[in-house]
């Protein structure tokens, strides 16, 4: 059909990096068991804080060449996860970085906060249209904790999807494709309790000098509505360890912690989690699903 292998994957983040913290897993995983997996961002981060003092000129404020910064720590991320499709939407630098919700960059023109969703979104689905993916996982409708970026890459990639197996939508961005399954990000809160309580005993020999709290972790809800978990090894460890390690302007490591530009540390997630949101579970009632790919056709 598109030459493409029988598995195809496309996850759908705000900023270079969001990837790499929510996803790293999954990612690899799946590259390494041959699926396509896709990866779109819809900014360059170009209003991110900056960690390293000696990259502080890259500031939206100071040189502002943060975004083309934050393109090679992608590239570099995508390296250590075996992800070789990795685009920006619309191509890089059609939509801006908003900084936080109720900064004044929210209302910027070239923002993404301020784009129409459905122009936005048939950026995207040419590319769902080319892919033709089993699977999307993207953010929740809070976009996992209220950025203004995270939601609307959210409301673009819900919508994309609806429009993308639209037969009478836009046929010169490709065939009609309904997408199988559709999930969330999500952390189980019985999991954040227990890295929050991981993250106390071992807070002494921390190089952070703050910790962050249970509900700075994007999109934690009741175990109940966790529908599908990735396992990980040592070896998919490692690769988010890096691809993490790679955002070295956004993310710093240190073991199975790491902090944002903030300096507070939390845990770094080895197992990730999703809710089902659109499509048929490939598991039990009750049970959880171990493969995104359960239960879709080929
Ligand atoms: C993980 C994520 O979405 N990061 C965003 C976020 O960055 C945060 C922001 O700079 C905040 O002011 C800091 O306190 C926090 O530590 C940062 O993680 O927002 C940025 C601006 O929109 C964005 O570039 C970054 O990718
Ligand atoms: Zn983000």
């Amino acid at each position: 059909m598109n030459g493409l292998p029988a598995r195809r994957l496309l996850f759908v983040h705000a900023h270079p990096d969001d990837e790499s913290i929510n996803n790293g897993v999954t990612m690899a995983k799946y590259a390494a068991q041959g699926a396509h997996v896709a990866l779109v961002t819809c900014t360059l981060g170009e209003e991110g804080e900056v960690i390293p003092p000696a990259l502080a000129h890259l500031t939206a404020d100071r040189d502002d060449t943060l975004g083309p910064h934050r393109i090679g720590e992608l590239a570099a991320a995508m390296a250590e996860l075996g992800v070789h499709d990795h685009r920006f939407l619309g191509g890089p630098g059609r939509f801006r970085d908003s900084g936080m919700m109720g900064a004044p960059q929210n209302r910027r023109p070239e923002a993404f906060w301020s784009a129409d969703v459905d122009e936005a979104a048939a950026y995207l689905v040419e590319v769902i249209r080319e892919l033709r993916p089993q699977v999307l996982v993207t953010y929740d409708p809070d976009g996992g904790y209220g950025h203004p970026d995270h939601i609307q890459a959210h409301r673009v990639a819900m919508r994309a999807a609806e429009l993308a197996a639209e037969t009478a939508y836009r046929r010169d961005l490709g065939d009609p494709h309904t997408i199988g399954k559709i999930y969330w990000n999500r952390v189980p809160l019985s999991v954040v309790e227990e890295g929050f309580a991981r993250l106390g005993a071992a807070r002494t020999e921390m190089s952070f000098p703050g910790l962050a709290s249970p509900r700075d972790v994007p999109g934690v809800v009741d175990d109940e509505r966790i529908t599908a978990e990735i396992d990980a090894d040592e070896a998919l460890v490692a690769a988010k360890t890096a691809a993490m390690r790679a955002h070295a302007t956004q993310i710093a490591v240190d073991g199975s912690f790491f902090a944002l530009s903030n300096d507070l540390a939390q845990p770094l997630f080895a197992r990730e989690y999703y809710e089902l949101v659109e499509g048929r579970p490939g598991a039990a009632a009750g049970e959880r699903e171990h493969d995104l790919f359960a239960g879709v056709e080929a």
